[in-house]
């Protein structure tokens, strides 16, 4: 079974019965609120087990004419309908220590009768009341739907509770929410159902009789009451109602209704006459009204009082996901048909972002004039003129396919395929997930153990939806194909058009490596911290770059490679100061220096190093122990950064600074040569909790997670903990 048949199960139930399941929780949330203020009030009994039955009954004797009934309701408090000595008959509230009236019964209040009626039949009768019920059942399916969607996600029942990755806060708190109150939800949905069938007598009548034991039956010499035995053995606590003999006659007997039978007592020698048990359908109903309306528990009504408003909650929260899901599925109208196209693009998705890319690149192709063709992997089939393959795909779950994906390896080992195609397979995924992109290294190797299929680029890995790794890859595979794409940001992705004004206060030389530092000041205030990303638009150009922030005097430090043919990176090479540039700040939480960390290791290669130089400047965080490793290809290289690391060290913001060159001939290294000469200390950061920062190439990013899996595991004895590690690499 695939995770989305429960979703789409999950979201078919929530689409037909949204509104009535909005009527239900809001009018269930004002209903919440009335055992618990009848709770407030003063007429509970305390001690009610230390108080016999017949001591009740003889206190109630002495102080009326006549008793009718006496009822002990879901909140403790005792009614008891009576002849006053007056004459007059009346119901209330008594205090059974002494049989005086305490209180006059309460009264509905107009509000809880109004919420009630909507709640029960939202004011059609039984019409009304049919409805309710089938919609209950409807969220008890979505209950149990829900409930399997989150152990399938989770990966089994027993991880139930483990962490859950943040991907966007609806979904982080619909699971969330939704695994603590799954369960209530689950017992409120099926007592509102069992009521349901009970209004509508739906089931099993009560076979139960009562049982005559004869020899109760004979008219004795009446005893006192204080003297029948078993009223003497049973208090308050047992007892739901007793209703008193109409008359002197011995076959007008005492009516005791317990929790679980009903007995007729002799009233002239308190022997039990007869006795009937209560049918399981009888239990069953009492138990799902106490467990519905939470009457007589101030601790379940509060448990309802917080379900309903969890339900609230997944109404909003599952509809925004759905909404976002479908606004980021963006569907392809093909011009070529499979068997017309040369290129053909398969897609992975599960939520849809990876399609924003395939667009992305289709549309790029298509301007060059190439035949293309896109679908999704569950499509796999023939192509008849196909002469390149390109899959983009996700990873879900616990490392495995999309739900769009996965036919495709029964369908690779059916379909056969006359032409050779090149191929290339680009893993969407995040490296907060044990196995990164464990999906696309699966289809890369059914591909790469396929005859007609032969390798055209490596498999390329993209963390989080990184524009500027799936650029770097169109720039590779584009070059192998002798092609020159231009590719435009997926619209989707939040093309960004509030550009903002800043200032060029510096800019350096540009050294051996055609790198350079650029300064920018905001001309108007901007909120915005190391880490965060600037989006830049160069003139005439629809394609946004973007370049990691330093943080410096409210400034903004950026490094920049100038590339031969970079419109982007010669357009700042040739700025000068006091130049204004139009450019916008994104955030980028995932990449701030952690507020509680207490030792960071920031390891950066090339123009990586700018957030960083941001992050050992900062005051705010001087509580921190950072060590920074950089890697570049010379001394020289290095030069341009000496200056604001000299200052973090002058400033006792930077603890170790550790270098690696990979072109200086007598200690040519990479930083991942560097880390392992510092495993001591590395080890010693993961051991105690600490952040290890990346920044950089994403070869570099996977040469260096790669180290540390293993210092991880040498040292530690542990895998390396995804969550300690944070990374914006390109
Ligand atoms: C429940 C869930 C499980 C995921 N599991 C993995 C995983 O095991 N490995 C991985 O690299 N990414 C994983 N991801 C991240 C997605 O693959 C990544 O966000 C991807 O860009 C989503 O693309 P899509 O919208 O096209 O499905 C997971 C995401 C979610 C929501």
């Amino acid at each position: 079974m695939t995770i989305s048949i429960w979703r789409y199960s999950h979201l078919t139930l929530a689409i037909s019965s949204s509104v009535f399941i909005l009527l239900a929780a809001l009018t269930g949330i004002i209903l919440a609120f009335e055992p618990i203020l009848d709770q407030q009030k003063p007429y509970a009994i305390k001690n009610a087990n230390t108080l016999s039955l017949s001591k009740t009954i003889e206190n109630l004797k002495g102080e009326y004419d006549e008793v009718i009934h006496v009822e002990i309701d879901k909140n403790d408090f005792v009614i008891a309908s009576v002849f006053t000595k007056e004459g007059k008959n009346e119901t209330f509230y008594i205090n059974p220590f002494t049989a005086e009236k305490i209180g006059d019964i309460i009264e509905k209040e107009p509000i809880f009768k109004f919420a009630t009626n909507i709640h029960r039949s939202l004011f059609l009768k039984s019409t009304g009341r049919a409805i309710v019920g089938f919609v209950s059942f409807l969220l008890f399916l979505m209950a149990v739907t829900g409930l399997l969607l989150i152990i399938k996600r989770q990966g089994g029942i027993k991880r139930y509770f483990s962490k859950i990755i943040k991907e966007d806060f609806e979904q982080y708190y619909h699971i969330i929410i939704g695994r603590y109150t799954l369960i209530p939800l689950i017992i409120v949905t099926l007592s509102g159902v069992y009521l349901s069938l009970e209004k509508f007598s739906l089931l099993p009548s009560d076979k139960n009789v009562h049982i005559l034991y004869e020899e109760a039956l004979a008219k004795t010499s009446k005893l006192t009451i204080a003297d029948f035995d078993l009223l003497k053995s049973i208090t308050l606590n047992d007892i739901e109602r007793v209703e008193f003999p109409f008359s002197d006659d011995v076959e007008d007997y005492f009516v005791l209704k317990l929790k679980d039978k009903e007995w007729y007592v002799n009233q002239y020698n308190g022997k039990i006459v007869s006795e009937k048990k209560d049918s399981l359908v009888a239990l069953v109903s009492s138990w799902s009204m106490a467990l519905h309306t939470g009457q007589g528990s101030t601790l379940w009504s509060i448990v309802l009082l917080f379900t309903c408003i969890a339900i609230l909650f997944f109404t909003y929260s599952g509809f925004a996901m759905t909404l976002k899901r479908r606004n980021k599925s963006i569907k392809i109208k093909n011009k070529f048909s499979k068997d017309t196209a040369e290129y053909v693009i398969l897609v992975g998705s599960e939520t849809g972002s990876t399609f924003g890319f395939a667009k992305a690149l289709y549309k790029a192709l298509i301007a060059q004039g190439k035949s293309v063709f896109v679908s999704e992997l569950n499509n796999y089939s023939s192509y008849r003129k196909a002469a390149h393959l390109v899959v983009f795909t996700s990873t879900y779950g616990d490392g495995e396919a999309p739900t769009n994906a996965k036919y495709f390896q029964k369908l690779m080992s059916h379909v056969s395929q006359q032409n050779t195609l090149q191929y290339s397979v680009v893993g969407f995924g995040s490296l907060a997930y044990k196995g990164f992109c464990k999906y696309a290294i699966v289809v890369d190797s059914l591909l790469q153990a396929h005859q007609k299929f032969i390798p055209n680029l490596l498999l390329h890995k993209i963390n989080n939806q990184s524009f500027n790794a799936f650029k770097n890859w169109t720039e590779l595979w584009s070059k192998s194909k002798g092609l020159s794409l231009k590719i435009e940001k997926p619209v989707k992705m939040g093309h960004s058009k509030k550009a903002k004004r800043f200032k060029v206060v510096y800019r350096s030389e540009i050294n051996l490596d055609h790198s350079f530092l650029i300064e920018l000041e905001p001309m108007q205030k901007e909120k915005f911290t190391s880490g965060d990303l600037l989006s830049v638009y160069p003139e005439n150009d629809a394609i946004e770059r973007l370049y990691s922030i330093g943080k410096i005097n409210n400034n903004m430090l950026l490094s920049i490679k100038k590339h031969e043919f970079g419109i982007c990176s010669n357009y700042f090479s040739e700025l000068k100061e006091n130049d204004i540039i139009l450019a916008d700040i994104k955030q980028n939480k995932g990449f701030h220096l952690p507020a509680s960390a207490k030792e960071v290791i920031m390891v950066a290669n090339g123009t990586g190093i700018a957030p960083f130089l941001g992050m050992i400047n900062d005051k705010n965080h001087n509580q921190t122990k950072n060590y920074l490793f950089w890697g570049g290809r010379t001394k020289d290289s290095y030069q341009m950064y000496s200056e604001q690391i000299d200052k973090a060290f002058y400033n006792k913001t930077l603890s170790g600074l550790f270098l690696s060159f990979s072109k200086e001939e007598s200690e040519r290294k990479y930083v991942q040569n560097t880390l392992v000469e510092k495993e001591k200390l590395i080890s010693r950061v993961l051991k105690n909790g600490g952040i290890i920062m990346i920044c950089g190439s994403i070869a570099m990013q996977n040469g260096v997670l790669e180290t540390l899996e293993n210092i991880s595991i040498s040292r530690l004895d542990i895998p390396l903990n995804m969550n300690q590690i944070k990374t914006d690499c390109y």
